[in-house]
């Protein structure tokens, strides 16, 4: 056992020295889309990293973390003109593409309409809309994720939304054909994937500082920093028992790491939600939010 294991990381520690990541996407039998071991990963090992498509900073935190890659700001940081923080020239330089189209909008209707009812994800179409007003990014760059099917109730909730949006834009007088793309079924195609595809970012503390500053949020329930869609992370499906997990440790760019020795061609699996529920609240969650029910060995124990 011991000399397999040593075979194994040796193997992989090789191989992770040259190439490409060791991941390939393909069917699974169940699940849709899944990621695959492409050789032997070790316990710990990094498969990959990954930067969002699109992103987000928490409405509370917005002018406390980077605009474009969420770092924490470090006590006095750079306000850019529309007041908004970049932790560095190559972050403003990334976001110029969507700063300069939101920085001159007036938010406050869309801003009172989303932070008084607790909304995240509505802010992630607006910087997409911002993006491809700007031509930084596609208007179906996140087509090729999962959707997610959605209620009546929750498509009146979006239209409402979309209208906001929609007129703020206009009223901020964009020529007609670079909002060309902005129409109901934009906005609604949009938020499907985001909603089963966006992840919470919770940065792990890198510094002392850091670690105050997330235990002060933890307080305040502000543990996270904003949410961000990934395009390969995406991919990933679900086990209450994960071989692999992904972690952000001071930006949105997020590293999948192995969490135990993996087999090539095993299936590579994080998870979703809070691994400590238990079974009846896992599937609830999943069940509600995901839109499936999960039969993985823990669920399949009970455990
Ligand atoms: C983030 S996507 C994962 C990739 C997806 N399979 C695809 O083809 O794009 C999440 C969706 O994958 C499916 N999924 C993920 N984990 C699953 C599991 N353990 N069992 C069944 N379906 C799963 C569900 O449809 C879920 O809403």
């Amino acid at each position: 056992m011991f000399l397999r294991r040593r075979l194994l990381s040796t193997a992989a520690a090789a191989a992770s020295a040259r190439g490409p990541p060791p991941i390939r996407v393909s069917l699974t039998e169940s699940a849709g889309r899944g990621v695959f071991a492409t050789r032997p990963v070790s316990s710990g090992e990094l498969l990959h990293s990954a930067q969002p498509l699109v992103s987000h900073p928490s409405h509370s935190l917005l002018h406390e973390v980077c605009y474009n890659c969420l770092r924490r700001k470090p006590g006095e940081g750079r306000a850019s003109s529309g007041g908004y923080y970049f932790c560095s020239d190559t972050c403003s330089d990334h976001a110029k593409g969507f700063h300069d189209i939101d920085k001159d909008v007036d938010w406050s209707l869309f801003d009172y309409h989303c932070s008084s009812r607790g909304l995240k994800y509505p802010y992630m179409a607006k910087r997409l809309a911002c993006m491809v007003i700007s031509g930084s990014a596609n208007a179906d760059c996140l087509n090729i994720l999962q959707p997610a099917r959605l209620h009546q109730g929750t498509l009146i909730e979006m239209k409402e939304e979309f209208e906001l949006l929609e007129s703020t834009l206009r009223k901020a007088g964009f020529q007609e054909e670079a909002t060309a793309f902005l129409t109901i079924d934009w906005y609604i195609n949009v938020l499907a994937r985001i909603r089963i595809n966006a992840f919470r970012i919770e940065l792990v503390a890198s510094s002392y500082e850091d670690l105050l500053s997330s235990a002060a949020a933890s307080v305040s329930c502000d543990s996270s920093v904003g949410n961000a869609v990934y395009m390969l992370p995406s991919f990933y499906n679900h086990d209450c028992d994960p071989n692999a997990h992904i972690v952000w440790l001071d930006s949105a760019d997020a590293k999948l790491k192995a969490l135990r020795d993996i087999e090539e061609g095993e299936e590579l699996r994080i998870c979703y939600i809070d691994t400590s529920l238990d079974a009846d609240a896992r599937q609830k969650i999943l069940a509600d939010g995901f839109g499936f029910k999960c039969h993985c060995l823990r669920c399949l124990s009970g455990d």
